[in-house]
């Protein structure tokens, strides 16, 4: 008889109490699927005597999440608690050096030590597994580790921080200021613990640069990430945006390119017709683009109890079933270390000014850009019933470089009545 795998869960949060449930509530069909039981020896948290609306009375508790993922009954440690350094990385750590086998849910952990950790994995000959650090319940990481480790991957991007999503489309759908949804989205308890994690594109930018490391084979490289949270976003320019066919994403964008690697989380026009432009909510989406296979789109909850839970549960039937892959597809040593692109590629971008309603303002704001060399694509100037017109520009590609010349030059004319908004449009 088979033996059975048994875990050592540290962290009973959202995430761990959701993996405790599933173990429970699933047992017959691991059973059945991972050829053994699954079963739970030991649970650790900061406090021990908390409801947690799961019974956890007949696992052994550790006060210290090192000591848990030491132990001798645990032969898989999953790190649960969150945070790129401190118990985490020190359990997850001891846990690999001791033997065991690692699922953890981290992004921010994997975004800033996933190299030492993948060489610690390969040395200790032990897995480290990762799929809820990206995008919850998607199977991201096994669909780029595996299902596409015959392709030459050439971008990869999407949303993945649903918390910026739900956002940016409240405010959409409800016609609220940024500050209104942040406020409420906050109540609701949608946020980190530290709001700037979502907002300020942190927590997508750890994400993006573990996926680059899975799609390019390069060393996880998150200062390599060019990062621009959503708090530039004012309702004016969803709405112009929504009026010109587009709509404003947090997007992440990995590719690889001749100058280097590229990396950049920042808001975004998507083309409103797009899967990425009809994203709702909370809801994430990574588009992958691959040389043989094309484009594929995946789609789903990227949090919550049960699709990050169902994540984690993902990764445990594998090192139940005995699967051992490299833990971003190729041994670390072999992992590359990509220069950083310097800029990003050319593209269109979208451009919101308010001018000075006086003869041959935008002559002058015309002036400017083709002094820059960039060509404007479209233009609209609203109605308005003061001295400031506002103004919308679509130009043709361009580099960041040129625009922000432009930008700079804009300001010199004397027309401009605030700073000019620049965001990309990404064609996906
Ligand atoms: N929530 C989600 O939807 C998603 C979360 N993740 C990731 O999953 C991980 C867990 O997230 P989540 O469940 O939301 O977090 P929570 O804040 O809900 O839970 C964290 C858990 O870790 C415990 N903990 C914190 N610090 C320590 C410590 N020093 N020693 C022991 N235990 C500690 C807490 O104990 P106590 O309960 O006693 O305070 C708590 O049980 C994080 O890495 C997160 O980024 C990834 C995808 C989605
Ligand atoms: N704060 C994250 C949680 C999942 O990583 C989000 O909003 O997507």
């Amino acid at each position: 008889m088979s033996t059975p795998l048994r875990l050592g869960i540290a962290g009973l949060g959202t995430v761990g109490v959701g993996v405790v449930k599933m173990v429970r509530h699933q047992a017959a069909l691991l059973q059945n699927r991972c050829g053994r039981e699954i079963a739970i020896s030991a649970v650790s948290a900061r406090t021990r005597d908390k409801d947690r609306g799961v019974n956890i009375s007949s696992y052994a508790w550790e006060d210290d999440p090192v000591a848990l993922a030491t132990r001798d009954d645990v032969d898989v440690f999953v790190e649960l608690m969150g945070g790129s350094d401190g118990p985490a990385k020190a359990a997850t750590e001891a846990a690999l050096a001791a033997g065991k086998d690692v699922v953890t849910a981290n992004k921010a952990m994997l975004a800033v030590h996933g190299q030492l950790l993948a060489g610690l994995a390969e040395e200790n000959g032990r897995a480290l597994r990762y799929e809820a650090a990206v995008a919850g319940g998607i199977p991201v990481i096994k669909a780029l580790g595996e299902g596409l480790a015959g392709n030459e991957i050439t971008r990869v991007m999407g949303v993945m921080n649903g918390s910026c999503n739900y956002i940016l489309t409240r405010m959409e759908s409800a016609g609220l200021t940024y500050e209104e949804v942040f406020d409420e989205a906050n109540a609701l308890g949608y946020l980190e613990a530290d709001p700037e994690l979502d907002v300020g594109g942190i927590d997508a930018a750890h994400k993006l640069a573990i996926l680059s490391a899975l799609a390019f084979g390069t060393r996880v490289d998150f200062d390599g990430v060019e990062i621009e949270g959503i708090g530039c976003v004012k309702i004016e320019d969803i709405r112009h945006a929504a009026d010109m066919g587009y709509r404003i994403k947090l997007l992440g964008v990995a590719q690889m390119t001749g100058r280097g690697l590229e990396q950049r989380m920042a808001p975004c026009l998507v083309p409103a017709h797009s899967p990425l432009g009809q994203l709702e909510g909370g809801t994430n989406m990574v588009v992958i683009e691959g040389s043989d296979v094309g484009q594929i789109v995946l789609r789903g909850a990227g949090a919550g109890e049960g699709p990050t839970a169902s994540a984690v549960m993902g990764d445990i039937c594998d090192i139940a079933r005995g699967l051992r892959l490299p833990v971003f597809g190729q041994p670390a040593a072999t992992l590359a270390t990509a220069p950083r692109a310097s800029a990003a590629v050319p593209a269109p971008y979208y451009l919101r000014m308010a001018l000075h309603d006086k003869p041959g303002a935008l002559a002058k704001i015309a002036t400017v850009l083709g002094d820059a060399g960039i060509s404007i694509h479209r233009m609209r100037q609203y109605d308005h019933a003061d001295d400031q017109a506002p103004v919308l520009i679509v130009t043709h590609k361009t580099t960041r470089g040129a625009l922000d010349q432009a930008l700079a030059a804009m300001d010199a004319t004397g027309v401009v009545t605030e700073s000019p908004v620049a965001l990309r449009i990404e064609s996906v």
